[in-house]
């Protein structure tokens, strides 16, 4: 008898280089962490999940790895009811705070999602169907994803230029869309924003309207903006964006802001669990949500969210931080079978310098990655990579992203913007 219960779970923290990205939590530190799920089961059939890297997530997560053993690779409900046991009362928190408020259900919910991500995996596998056909079906044949842009140095202070270099001012960012678009070919356009004073930030969305002038265009703020200050920016960028992301804090603030705004709001900090949704959506706080299989509970979930969304007529994006090719795939296939998603998907691949622990990650075409029909994510760990990267993260030094602390090692004066203009 065939048997798809878990024999092992091994869960290794690992590191790759980041550029110097700004946001309104700072910048990001010279490596970025994740962690790399494998599930083994009894018939062979291994799974992959790809999550998030600092300490107190990885150490749930290790928590939760030496339950799993016995647990049927099917059983997603005893996943959420042992990782519900490990997180316990927990609240974790990130110390960016760029994907809103922690709770307990969050945290479980991350917990989960790394393991449900190689459960899908494997019983993809051993179905042999993709996980999209786990998720109600292809709907899409490839999935658009957005241009990436960030205000950022050359280089990390110390060290060598990299290869994309300053973007500081508006010709800068022009350029780096110009070269993003050249080397993927996407369609759409985002700005992380929150990083200089919203006149500048504005400045940088009309020439990227002058440039592209065909290219849906996002700014996402994080929340720096006080509510006076993104009703204003909201009148000056009429026309000019599909959609506003965070500009001000709270479901509160939003709602204040969306009632005067010309286009639709974004979040992926002020509904980021279930619990947010109700109290968002009656005050007509945003008009998109950025699901997010990573904070969300995982692929499932993120379903349950699409539907949510799908009923009450808010429309549905997808957000990302910097992440690997698993997380790619599993972002695909999630994608693939959402219908309501009509917004290209984030990534911070362009950031990741081709850096990658599957062997043939997923890759782009005008834009978009055409969804794999192989059985489950459709990628596989390239075991040396991971090896590498592993000892990356034991040499690096760094154990939980804080890009405020690292900011402020060379402006003493800096702190998180958060509704700060
Ligand atoms: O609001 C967002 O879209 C993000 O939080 C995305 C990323 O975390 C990004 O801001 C980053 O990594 O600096
Ligand atoms: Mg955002």
């Amino acid at each position: 008898m065939s048997t798809l219960d878990i024999t092992e779970v091994v869960v290794t923290p690992i590191a790759f280089p980041d550029p110097p990205l700004l946001n309104a939590a700072g910048v990001h530190q010279p490596w970025a962490l994740r962690t790399v799920i494998e599930v083994h089961t009894g018939d062979g059939i291994s799974g992959l999940g790809e999550s998030y890297g600092d300490s107190g997530h990885l150490e749930l997560l290790r928590a939760t790895a030496k339950r799993l053993t016995g647990l049927d690779a099917f059983d997603v409900a005893g996943l959420r009811r042992l990782a519900g046991e490990v997180v316990g009362g927990v609240s974790d928190a990130d110390a960016h705070g760029l994907t809103g408020a922690s709770s307990v259900d969050k945290t479980v919910a991350r917990v989960v999602s790394a393991f449900e991500t190689a459960l899908l995996d494997i019983q993809g596998r051993a179905l042999g169907r993709p996980v999209y056909d786990l998720l109600g079906g292809l709907v899409r044949e490839s999935v658009p994803f957005s241009a990436y842009l960030f205000y950022k140095w050359a280089a990390h202070p110390g060290a060598e230029p990299d290869a994309w270099g300053e973007a500081v001012d508006p010709e800068g960012i022009v350029a780096q869309a110009r070269r993003m678009i050249d080397e993927y070919g996407f369609r759409s356009i985002k700005l992380k924003g929150g990083v200089f004073p919203p006149a500048e930030e504005i400045a940088a969305i009309r020439a990227l309207r002058e440039a592209f002038p065909e290219h849906p265009l996002r700014l996402d703020p994080n929340a720096a903006w006080k509510v006076a200050t993104s009703i204003w920016v909201a009148a000056e960028t009429e026309g000019l964006l599909e959609y506003l992301e965070d500009p001000a804090p709270g479901i509160d603030g939003m709602a204040a802001v969306a009632a005067a705004a010309p286009m639709p709001l974004a979040t992926n900090m002020c509904v980021v669990g279930f619990a947010d949704i109700a109290e968002a959506f009656a005050k007509r706080a945003v008009g998109v949500v950025l699901s997010d299989h990573h904070f969300w509970g995982g692929l499932r979930a993120s379903a349950e969210l699409a539907a949510i969304c799908r009923v009450h007529g808010v429309g549905l994006s997808m957000h990302s931080n910097s992440h690997l090719g698993i997380s790619l795939a599993a972002m695909t296939q999630l994608a693939a079978a959402t219908p309501n998603l009509t917004y290209a998907v984030d990534t911070h691949i362009p950031w990741q310098s081709g850096n990658d622990v599957v062997a043939e990650p997923l890759s782009f075409q005008d834009g978009s990655i055409r969804v794999p029909r192989a059985p489950g994510l459709g990628v596989e760990l390239d075991h040396d990579a991971l090896g590498r990267m592993h000892e990356n993260y034991r040499s690096c030094g760094i154990r939980d992203r804080d890009d405020e602390t690292y900011m402020r090692g060379f402006d003493a004066s800096f702190t998180n913007r958060k509704a700060y203009w």
